[in-house]
């Protein structure tokens, strides 16, 4: 095994450390077949899910590509949302200085980075206050380069763009992320002439952290990418090992699926490391649009799919542990942990004399909350509630990209244990086509109406 490889642990989630709601060793035992079966369902759709080989792509282009951004601006600005900004900002916040876009441009491996990811109106004017325009490139990221919020950010941002600069300028101020060949962007780009990086039509919106989507925006400030695909590629070999129990993603994913039957239908990530936090948020979306599903493959309605739940240790402690501690059992943790931090904050003997506090006298910051952690996750085990454990030898580029393709392999897993379509958002489609319908869209006038009559069936009663 690597010494960068995530170990797993899953003592947690059997039933003799954690008593009844816990899996029996015969449990497992009896759903491996089902688990061997998912691993080469999986890999028999290698073919069309290009998501799977994105490790070994040629990056060159979008290496060269944020080269030539890094020597012309000094802020990046991403446009984008769900798939499209998730995993942009789950890197940077991983791999990045804490505090990366306040640091002096000197201490900086690149621009800064925003990442506004919603269309509240002050947001985004609040963000063109902040920006210098001249020195500034936006990174516009759609697949199907028709979504509502990412073309409204555009079209804004492209008209601030062309009022200060020029219209002329635009072409150096904007690169496209999108399909190679369909979509309203793709069109744009190929009439206006901007550059462009493809998101490939096999690689699926919350897939796409991988491909151009996250490794340009991460190259442009400085992050190795190559180091995060050589984790990823890892993390592929590991996958792609047959016995589920020795297969990380598809042990957890059957873990996972096998408490949820016993009533455990809510997943909370809670990483202990500040670096970890939006990792959790990248995998809200990955597990929630993935497995929320109506139908299984054969059109039968199963109204399936467990909550993923993001929690930050060892700040929820202090918020949401006593829930998940003694609420109801509906819930499984997985605790992140970090071995090596980058940065340590060591504590100073500072109150020896007083009896409460000489306890953290010459500790550090590290040792607290890995502390923390443990505690946490022993409560939590004490209490009879499941909890894996996953440990990071140190948060880095290569540890990233194991993790990341270790949870789209886990949710492609998921998926076939519950015989659902983990690659398609039906639930969410039917918004984007109210959203259309609301807002005057050309083709989608039965719809509005449809709305209006239904507003119309109010009732004032309900209303105080
Ligand atoms: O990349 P696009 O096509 O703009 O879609 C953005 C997001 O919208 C969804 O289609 C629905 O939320 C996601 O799957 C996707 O990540």
């Amino acid at each position: 095994m690597s010494t960068q490889a995530i170990r797993f642990d899953y003592n947690n989630v059997m039933a003799d450390v954690i008593g009844e709601h816990g899996l029996t060793e015969a449990e497992i035992e009896a759903a491996l077949p089902h688990a061997a079966a998912a691993i080469e369902a999986v890999y028999a759709q290698r073919a069309d899910l290009g998501w799977m080989d994105l490790p070994y792509q040629d990056t060159s282009e979008i290496i060269a590509q944020a080269q030539a951004v890094r020597a012309r601006a000094d802020t990046l600005v991403v446009l984008g949302i769900g798939g499209s900004a998730l995993g942009p900002i789950a890197t940077q916040t991983a791999l990045q200085h804490p505090f990366y876009n306040n640091l002096p441009r000197e201490l900086r491996r690149g621009p800064t980075l925003f990442v506004p990811d919603n269309v509240d109106p002050e947001l985004n004017a609040g963000l063109l206050d902040v920006l210098d325009l001249e020195r500034t490139v936006f990174n516009v990221i759609t697949k199907s380069g028709t979504t509502a919020e990412t073309m409204a950010s555009f079209i804004y941002f492209r008209e601030a763009l062309a009022k200060r600069l020029g219209k002329d300028k635009l072409i150096d101020h904007l690169v496209l992320t999108t399909d190679p060949k369909k979509g309203a962007l793709r069109q744009i780009a190929d009439r206006e002439g901007y550059p462009t990086l493809p998101l490939p039509a096999s690689v699926g919106g919350r897939f796409s952290e991988l491909c151009a989507v996250g490794l340009f925006p991460a190259a442009v400030t400085g992050i190795d990418i190559n180091e995060m695909l050589a984790g990823a590629a890892y993390a592929d070999k590991r996958s792609q090992e047959r016995d589920p129990r020795k297969n990380p993603a598809a042990m957890c994913a059957l873990i996972q699926f096998l408490l949820d039957k016993k009533g455990k239908n809510m997943v909370v990530m809670m990483p202990y490391a500040q670096r970890l936090r939006d990792v959790a948020d990248w995998f809200r979306q990955l597990w929630a649009e993935s497995l929320g599903k109506r139908v299984d493959r054969a059109g039968n309605v199963v109204n399936v799919g467990p909550t993923p739940i993001k929690s930050l240790g060892a700040t929820d402690q202090h918020s949401q542990v006593q829930l998940y501690a003694e609420g109801p059992f509906d819930k499984l943790m997985h605790f992140l942990f970090v071995e090596q931090f980058q940065l340590e904050a060591p504590l100073s003997n500072a109150y020896p004399d007083i009896n409460e506090l000489s306890y953290l006298d010459g500790k550090s910051f590290s040792q607290l909350l890995k502390a923390e952690g443990e505690a946490t996750q022993l409560a939590i085990a004490e209490a009879g509630r499941p909890s894996m454990a996953h440990y990071f030898p140190a948060v880095n580029a290569y540890t990233l990209g194991q993790f990341y393709y270790m949870l789209e392999m886990q949710t492609a897993f998921a998926g076939e244990l519950y015989n659902i379509n983990a690659f398609d958002q039906p639930g969410v489609e039917a918004g984007k086509i109210a959203t259309y319908a609301l807002m005057g869209r050309e083709g989608y006038d039965a719809r509005r109406h449809e709305i209006e009559q239904a507003r119309g069936r109010s009732r004032s009663e309900f209303i105080i």
